[in-house]
């Protein structure tokens, strides 16, 4: 399916992606070379956090629909840090900027409520053109959620490219703020039949964003490092079930989260190793759940994102899924590099006209394309 005469030819390209994920840890920035369809060569990663000072001014504008604020303030800091992680990623490659195609710009969500049509990427995409020198293709999900899809998750057409001669069903458990799965089955071609029948998505809940958020709370560091903290304490049955009690859960795929949509209340009262250990059970028990909407249970998993590096959760998620939960890395791929490698394959998907996402992966009446395109400066 294609959306319309796609501007650039065939091939592959040297492209870069970049994400500002929900748990604001910072910027991934990858260098990679695709076609936007099913070749993907990565060349390199890094990582850039962002300070406290600036994590706290992000955070002022979470919710916000508007410009409000603080919004256009941090926007404009957002977009320059993002204009420095690409110098700083071609530096580490050893590339020029000249040598690269295109920049495809997550930006960091500050809002989402598709269900009111609503999803907000702050991120310039004009701005960061012109301090690169280099074309960039940013909002990803607007015009997805326009069309009256949920806007996420985007990288399942992305995880599909990557799991040729992978045994089917496949899940990829991306685990970072929000988690999200993409269910891969029978192994087919690029083509608009099979893309509808092979690929289901979703997110699942909460990641790491509520361990984060209270291990900060308890003044114990910024997440809980490997899951020890989890690890020494005990799941409050009542807890995790009020936790789970909510409705959410029991919704058909494709549907998707905003960052904050769970409210940790019935935690409030716990130690801080037993809060941690009910949150991360939280975690893999939605996991879990996630399995009756999928169209047949996964015989494999692998786990990409932060959450992953977090040993009790990895040890709950195999505990409940009862097959093989496995870190992304075993297969080849760095776990950590995925979601940036993946806007920068939509972004090569969006100059050529090809669909972003599907019916089955976000709840798009029709594939869908989208981004929008800043010429370089
Ligand atoms: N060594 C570790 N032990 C436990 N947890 C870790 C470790 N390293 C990272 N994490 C967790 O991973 C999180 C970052 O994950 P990641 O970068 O995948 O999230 P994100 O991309 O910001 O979120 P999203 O995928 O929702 O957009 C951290 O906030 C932390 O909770
Ligand atoms: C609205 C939004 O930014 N959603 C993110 C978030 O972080 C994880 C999960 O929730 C996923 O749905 C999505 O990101 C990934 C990259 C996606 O679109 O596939």
């Amino acid at each position: 399916m294609e959306c319309r005469d796609g501007d650039v030819g065939e091939g592959l390209r040297t492209v870069v992606g970049l994400m500002s994920g929900t748990s604001m840890d910072g910027i991934d920035a990858a260098l990679l070379r695709t076609d936007g369809r099913d070749r993907v060569e990565a060349l390199s990663f890094l990582t850039v956090p962002y300070d406290d000072g600036f994590r706290a001014r992000l955070r002022g504008c979470l919710g916000r629909a508007d410009n409000g604020g603080p919004v256009a303030e941090v926007e404009r800091e957002l977009t320059d840090a993002h204009a420095d992680a690409v110098r700083r990623l071609l530096d580490q490659a050893g590339v020029a900027a000249a040598e690269v195609e295109l920049i495809g710009f997550h930006g960091h969500t500050i809002h989402h409520d598709p269900d009111r049509r609503l999803t907000r990427q702050i991120g310039d995409g004009a701005r960061l053109a012109a301090a690169t020198g280099i074309a960039v293709v940013n909002d990803f999900r607007s015009a997805d959620v326009a069309a009256g899809g949920q806007g996420a998750p985007l990288v399942p057409l992305f995880h599909r490219a990557l799991a040729h001669g992978l045994p089917r069903p496949l899940a990829i458990l991306n685990i970072g703020g929000v988690a999200n799965v993409s269910w891969i089955g029978s192994e087919t071609s690029d083509g608009p039949v099979a893309e509808e029948a092979d690929v289901v998505a979703c997110d699942t809940g909460p990641g790491n964003a509520l361990i984060d958020d209270w291990v900060l709370r308890h003044g114990l560091g910024r997440f809980d490092a490997g899951g020890a903290l989890a690890a020494a304490g005990h799941v409050d049955g009542a807890a995790l079930a009020a936790l789970m009690a909510h409705p959410w859960f029991d919704r058909p795929a494709p549907k998707s989260l905003d960052r904050d949509a769970f409210d940790p209340a019935p935690i409030a009262a716990l130690s801080p190793a037993d809060g941690a250990a009910t949150l991360t059970a939280f975690t893999a028990d939605s996991v879990a759940r996630v399995v009756a909407h999928l169209p047949a249970p996964p015989v494999r998993w692998l786990v990409c994102g932060g959450g992953r590096h977090n040993a009790t959760l990895m040890a709950m998620l195999a505990g409940r899924l009862g097959v093989p939960v496995e870190s992304a890395d075993l297969v080849g791929w760095d776990g950590d590099a995925l979601e940036a490698q993946a806007f920068g394959y939509l972004a090569v998907r969006s100059r050529l006209g090809l669909p972003l996402s599907l019916p089955a992966t976000t709840g798009v009446p029709a594939p869908q394309c989208g981004g929008v395109f800043h010429p370089a400066g």
